[in-house]
């Protein structure tokens, strides 16, 4: 049977008395690549932040491996999956003690991190000089890469990756999108308007007015 990882269930979003989305539901198992597409405002990000526990449903429910997302599952959410999203002002500094901040924290101290953090430079055309640079100096575009850089030092399997294309340029957002979608047993929700994202192996599911 297939093993599952998120399941929207009869999911609504309220935000000052207006409906954003109503009974909204998806079942999404492990393996799985799925874009969640729809107009500016339909409440895709909102979708995201629930299965992080950093939103909560006007009605319905959220589950993460079967269990209903609460305080307790959030925590364990966010130490099994890579989140990332629109913003990508995730800290400050330089490049090299940010990303050594994020592997100081108790949950991943283990993670040998360094022998792969060249590789992915290399992979996603950054110099390794970035690592000297001021966090806040860097381009829209380079600020994702290292995002999209530290979510895959981190090792997980299970990404929510909100736009994190939406800044880099033709070749760079082919690249980022194969590199998700190819790994089979990676469970993948993005949102996206970039067409490198729409490939045969990719579920879309509409959200709101379309
Ligand atoms: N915490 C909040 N309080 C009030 N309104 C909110 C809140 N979060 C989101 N909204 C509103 O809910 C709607 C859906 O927002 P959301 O960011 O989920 O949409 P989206 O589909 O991801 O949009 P975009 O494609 O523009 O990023 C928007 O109108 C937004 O302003």
């Amino acid at each position: 049977m297939d093993e599952e990882i998120i399941r929207y269930e009869n999911v609504s979003i309220v935000f000052d008395e207006k409906t954003i989305i109503d009974h909204f539901s998806l079942t999404v198992c492990k393996g799985e690549k799925v874009i969640l597409r729809g107009p500016s405002g339909s409440g895709k990000s909102t979708l995201l932040k629930m299965a992080q526990g950093y939103a909560r449903p006007h009605a319905g429910m959220v589950f993460y491996r079967t269990h209903e997302i609460d305080a307790d599952t959030a925590w364990k959410i966010r130490q099994e999956t890579a989140y990332i999203s629109q913003d990508t002002d995730i800290g400050e500094g330089n490049v090299r003690e940010l990303i050594a901040g994020v592997f100081a924290y108790a949950a991943n101290k283990k993670v040998p991190y360094e022998t792969s953090l060249n590789e992915y430079l290399t992979l996603f055309s950054l110099d390794e000089t970035i690592l000297d640079k001021d966090f806040r100096s860097l381009s829209g575009g380079e600020k994702q890469r290292i995002a999209i850089i530290i979510s895959l030092l981190l090792g997980r399997t299970i990404f929510f990756l909100d736009e994190i294309t939406a800044a880099l340029d033709g070749l760079m957002k082919s690249r980022v999108a194969e590199y998700f979608l190819s790994h089979d047993d990676w469970t993948v929700i993005a949102i996206s308007h970039d067409d490198a994202w729409y490939r045969d192996n990719v579920r879309i599911i509409p959200v709101g007015g379309n």
